[in-house]
């Protein structure tokens, strides 16, 4: 096909000489792609094909600018003849694992998406109409009610969560599409449905689908082949002369098996006994490989390949263009919405807490039950409030997993371009507080009444309010994890760790004064939120409060104050509501670090990666390279 160049935002995609190693402890690094050239045009299907584990995923990582940490690239990849980095928004990608809100059903998580991506422009009523014609096309009409389901539990099969994923990003019908393997767990005519909706919509579109084994009718559909072996190219051209290169090069199809098939049984290494065995006869797969990537070499499609690629580059077409996002009111509205359904269906983000903290609070109320006012009932009071403010708050990482879940969603989601992180926080923050309000106010009045604290509605609110508060704080503590440690148990364990060094320095199991001063007085009392809570606290307890002591048959009143002041070490230059802004403040402060180290991640790691590519060796170990090459 003569090349036209790129109008009206068509993308051609280039990759030449693209190498990628990863680290490996024995010889220092291992070659996963070795020297791939290939293309990827607009109205054209191109499909990667090989046996698993020959680095398709790697090469649409790659092109897609997803390449993980620890591995290292060489080689140029071109989008209209410029080098760009295709993230956030450039282009859509289906992964292999489907990344899904697994409380949704079918219906709300395609729904919501489609707000979320479709312009504002757009009538609702249009908006829904795309979804509900994507999701036809899909054949997903009647698992529209079903939850998705995870690991929280069952929902619908395999295949619909596949078919969910690339319903969502097919919704807005970008430009560049990506899929890693559209048809796993699909049947073959499920698989054939998928795939001549995705081929249809390749007008004016780029479309590069890896895929395991394609059907013959699926096969058809595909109008280019890469076909990897080993990370190298046995085969990149038209998929419809795949055959013709095959039995010029001594591997003819059998009548009535179909090509893929045939492809992948004569490439496939992994079970090298069972092929001698079979249709290549006397030649091990290795060297069958070797003739094949040597036919290819000396073909004219090798050539048509690198005239081909050659010319794309020098065309300079347009810079591809993020997608732009809907409004950031909507984008905060759909996911403040989204994330409160989910919130509300997922028994472990909440309910499962406020369950176990009514259970606490009964118990916390039958063993502090009314203190009174004496001198006892001051230790009473103080280990009631710092059990409250501390353990209570802490067991608010028991909604990390959840949360968790929820990041990886917005990670790919952010990814694709569906919106920005700053809705994101906005949306998490406003979707928890009617349920934190809720997981405060109850178990705090059976809690607070049992114990019998200070009878005064003022005091009850601001009991609740340092609560919510503190857990809103625990969370943001969380999230910020969450960026930093991948792992959920490692999240858990590290969330865990740093709040029992804020409890041991918020000055109750050491006074304030007795705090080693390096590192447990200064900083760590001053930055634990713990500090603050008590404080408030203990405040909101004791101002006002007449403690009856009796001694030798003396009765006698102290001040709340005083105890505060002399044996608590309260700092009282300040009221309570001083401590509750404090905390206040310290949530926004954590959401915004949170909001900070997403931003940096997006600005950092392409960077990283970018740095990485160009201090990597060109050169190439001699031991990687075909053996073809060395034969010519
Ligand atoms: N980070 C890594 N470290 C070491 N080896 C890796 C790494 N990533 C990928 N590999 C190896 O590179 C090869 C290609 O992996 P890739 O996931 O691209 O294969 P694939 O063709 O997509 O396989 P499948 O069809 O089974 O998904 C595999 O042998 C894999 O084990």
């Amino acid at each position: 096909m003569p090349n036209q160049g790129p109008k009206n935002g068509e993308v051609f995609l280039t990759w030449e000489d693209l190498w990628v190693r990863v680290s490996n402890m024995k010889d220092g690094s291992n070659a996963i792609l070795k020297g791939l050239t290939g293309y990827a045009r607009p109205g054209e299907l191109l499909a990667i094909m090989g046996p698993s584990g020959c680095g398709k995923s790697t090469l649409l990582d790659t092109i897609a600018g997803r390449l993980g940490s620890g591995t290292r690239q060489s080689g140029d990849i071109l989008i209209n003849g410029h080098k760009q980095t295709l993230e956030y928004g450039t282009c859509a990608y289906v992964t292999q694992d489907d990344t899904l809100l697994a409380t949704l059903t079918v219906k709300e998580a395609i729904y919501y998406s489609a707000e979320l991506q479709l312009p504002n422009s757009m009538p609702k009523s249009e908006r829904k109409k795309i979804a509900d014609i994507t999701i036809k096309e899909m054949g997903l009409q009647d698992a529209m009610e079903t939850r998705i389901g995870g690991w929280s539990g069952k929902g619908i099969s395999g295949g619909q969560k596949r078919r969910v994923s690339i319903c969502m990003e097919i919704l807005t019908r970008p430009k560049l599409l990506f899929l890693d393997e559209p048809t796993s767990g699909l049947d073959s005519a499920a698989s054939y449905y998928v795939m001549k909706t995705i081929a249809s919509q390749c007008k004016g579109r780029t479309i590069v689908a890896s895929i395991h084994q394609p059907s013959a009718e699926v096969f058809a559909l595909f109008h280019s082949l890469c076909l990897l072996s080993s990370g190298r190219t046995v085969y990149f051209g038209p998929a419809s002369a795949a055959i013709e290169f095959f039995a010029l090069s001594g591997f003819p199809c059998p009548t009535l098996q179909n090509p893929s098939d045939h492809f992948l049984k004569t490439i496939n290494s992994d079970f090298d006994q069972d092929i001698e065995e079979g249709s290549t006869g006397r030649k091990s797969t290795e060297e069958v490989i070797n003739i094949l990537i040597k036919s290819y070499k000396s073909s004219d499609k090798y050539n048509a390949v690198q005239s081909q690629v050659a010319e794309i580059c020098k065309q300079e077409g347009e810079i591809l263009e993020k997608r732009s996002h809907v409004r950031f009111t909507t984008q905060s509205f759909v996911l403040t919405r989204r994330s409160f359904v989910n919130m509300s269906y997922d028994l472990g983000y909440y309910w499962l807490r406020l369950a176990v903290y009514v259970v606490i609070a009964i118990g916390l109320g039958t063993i502090y039950y009314d203190v009174g006012f004496s001198t006892a009932s001051v230790q009473a009071r103080g280990t009631m409030l710092m059990f409250v403010a501390s353990f209570i708050t802490f067991m608010a990482i028991g909604g990390f997993p959840s949360f968790v879940e929820d990041l990886k969603v917005f990670q790919l989601e952010k990814l694709n371009g569906h919106y920005g992180s700053g809705s994101f926080v906005i949306a998490n923050t406003l979707s928890s507080i009617p349920y934190l309000l809720l997981v405060s106010l109850i178990p705090g009045a059976i809690a607070y009444f049992l114990t019998g604290l200070q009878n005064e509605l003022e005091h009850f609110i601001y009991f609740v309010l340092v609560l919510f508060t503190c857990m809103m704080l625990v969370e943001s503590l969380m999230m910020i994890v969450a960026s930093i440690v991948p792992n959920f148990l490692m999240g858990i364990i590290t969330g865990a760790g740093i709040q029992a060094l804020m409890i041991l320095s918020g000055g109750f199991f050491r006074l304030p004064s007795d705090l080693p001063k390096p590192f447990w007085k200064y900083p760590l009392h001053y930055v634990a939120f713990h500090t603050y809570a008590f404080e408030g606290l203990f405040k909101n307890e004791l101002e006002g409060l007449k403690i009856h002591n009796e001694d030798k048959g003396k009765r006698q009143i102290i001040n709340g104050e005083v105890i505060l002041k002399d044996e608590w070490q309260m700092n009282m230059d300040y009221s309570k509501w001083v401590d509750l802004a404090i905390l206040l403040w310290m949530v926004v402060f954590y959401r915004l670090l949170f909001l900070l180290f997403v931003k940096a991640g997006e600005k950092v790691k392409p960077a990283i990666r970018a740095f990485i590519s160009s201090t990597s060796p060109n050169q190439i170990n001699t031991a990687e390279r075909p053996l073809d090459e060395f034969a010519t």
